[in-house]
């Protein structure tokens, strides 16, 4: 392999392991999995990539990353850890397969799906407005706008407040404060102002940010003494969107730097937008001077989508990105996926993954195939034959019911769609089975009994805290323990 450059940018070093394993793997392959994926950044010993979604980070993880990770190694020429994180960039939803037969498309231009790159933003298309404060941030995602946006029953208060910030900042709802559980659309409507406001004013200063990157930020300003820049790069913006604020719990130096940075928007007429998995009362650990002014403007929940919502979601996302699925397929998807809109575009993406490897047309049938594992209870004729309840079987049941995979619920990875299921698993095998905490954690890549204990406290706390979360669990339970008729 030919020796590195001396200065490597992440983007460098990624696009040079991509052209290193690109011969050795099928063409298809590569377009659907890794020609979006891009190089963020480039420590001393990491390097950091972004998918276009969770879905292609853990299949990424699964499939190519040991070759990927030595690759990188033997072009840096010393070890470096290669961590897959799904960016908010603007990739199509559904990854670049294709089927054979294709998949049907409708008439006109070719279908996206068949087309690995990025659809290129249409001239004049909303970005976010220079300066951002670090170029690693996520940008808004250009699919993220209100009319890919499908209102329901369940956020069409949520959707209505959106159209009336973007339609007047900083005038109606100041916050907004949009909270739901995961996957349900609040990052989406978030994005979707943020977009409605630059395609109006392009020259807005608009800073999308998690609340996690929120914290990195200030403590390596701090770190660098550099904390004037850090306030003044934030208290410059016109928009301000911060996600996941339920994070800042317990974090008392982003909450007092956080407050005095909502302050100074707040008082120069700047719009703010935060989302959380919960409403501002219910989050532990929140200074209640926060709580206080979190709830000064609207704080408006989405709950999950209905059968019928969830069918236009479903065509919607079709439609966009030029597949056509039949009425049974889409009703099938319907049914059996259930908790969040993200697990609709999984259980779709998985769909095309499995026609695409198996090179079978999508049919109703195939999908009961492909979707096994995340059949929901009100299709549960079509589940497998039921087995002795066991800690494999619970964690089995639990990763399908939160629409993840089993092994993920076994790995280290703790990206926020597995912690919740993995810590939900631990403490129903203690609850139903009453397994030993060390043995527990075997079932868990070897985790040891304290992080076991704080798992199922966790639990317990958020069973406490929120409702939909607490009948989630006991629904889980309910399965597991066939109170409802369930797989045991
Ligand atoms: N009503 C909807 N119409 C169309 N797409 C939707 C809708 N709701 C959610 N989505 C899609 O579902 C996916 C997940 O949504 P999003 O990331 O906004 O969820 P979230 O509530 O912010 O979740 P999290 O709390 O995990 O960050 C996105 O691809 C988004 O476009």
């Amino acid at each position: 392999m030919p020796p590195p450059p001396m200065e490597f940018t992440a983007t460098d070093l990624w696009t040079r392991v991509l052209d290193a394993v690109r011969p050795g793997m099928p063409e298809q392959s590569f377009k659907a999995w890794l020609s979006a994926s891009r190089g963020v950044a480039l420590t001393d010993d990491e390097l950091q990539v972004e998918a276009p979604s969770q879905f292609h980070a853990e299949w990424i993880e699964d499939k190519y990353l040991p070759i990927l990770q030595q690759v990188a190694v033997d072009l840096m020429g010393r070890p470096v850890q290669l961590t897959i994180l799904a960016g908010a960039g603007g990739g199509p939803v559904f990854p670049a397969v294709e089927v054979a037969p294709p998949v049907r498309a409708p008439a006109g231009p070719p279908p996206r799906q068949t087309n690995p790159a990025p659809p290129a933003p249409p001239s004049g298309a909303p970005r976010p407005a220079a300066p951002r404060p670090d170029a690693a941030r996520p940008p808004l995602n250009d699919r993220y706008t209100f009319d890919r946006f499908v209102v329901g029953s369940n956020n069409q208060l949520a959707s209505a407040a959106c159209h009336a910030v973007a339609e007047q900042p900083a005038r109606m709802y100041n916050p907004l404060f949009l909270y739901g559980g995961v996957g349900l659309g609040k990052t989406h409507l978030m994005h979707a102002i943020g977009n409605h406001i630059l395609g109006g004013a392009p020259d807005t200063s608009v800073l999308y940010i998690t609340t996690e990157q929120f914290v990195n930020d200030l403590v390596t300003s701090i770190r660098q003494g550099k904390t004037p820049d850090f306030r003044q790069r934030y208290r410059e913006v016109d928009l301000l969107l911060v996600d996941d604020v339920h994070f800042m719990k317990e974090k008392e130096g982003t909450q007092e730097e956080f407050f005095h940075t909502f302050n100074a928007l707040y008082d120069a007429r700047k719009q703010i937008i935060l989302t959380s998995d919960r409403p501002p009362k219910e989050i532990r650990g929140l200074e209640d001077r926060l709580v206080s002014r979190f709830e000064w403007g609207l704080v408006v929940d989405i709950k999950p989508p209905d059968w019928e919502t969830r069918v236009a979601i479903l065509r919607k996302k079709a439609e966009d990105d030029g597949l056509t699925l039949d009425t049974d397929v889409i009703d099938f998807i319907a049914r059996s996926c259930t908790a969040s809109v993200r697990e609709l575009e999984g259980a779709v993406i998985k769909l095309l993954a499995y026609s695409s490897l198996t090179n079978q047309e999508i049919t109703e049938s195939l999908a009961r195939t492909a979707l096994s594992g995340m059949i929901r209870t009100d299709d549960r004729e079509s589940m497998p034959p039921t087995e002795a309840l066991t800690p494999e079987r619970i964690r089995e049941v639990v990763a399908k019911e939160w629409g993840v995979k089993p092994e993920g619920l076994a790995s280290k990875r703790r990206t926020k769609d597995l912690t919740v299921p993995r810590q939900v698993a631990m403490f129903l095998i203690k609850e139903i089975l009453d397994t030993p905490l060390v043995a527990i954690g075997e079932v868990f890549g070897g985790r040891d009994h304290s992080t076991v204990i704080h798992s199922i406290r966790k639990v317990e706390e958020n069973m406490v805290d929120d409702t939909a979360f607490a009948d989630r669990v006991r629904g889980a339970r309910d399965l597991l323990t066939g109170s409802d008729g369930g797989v045991r």
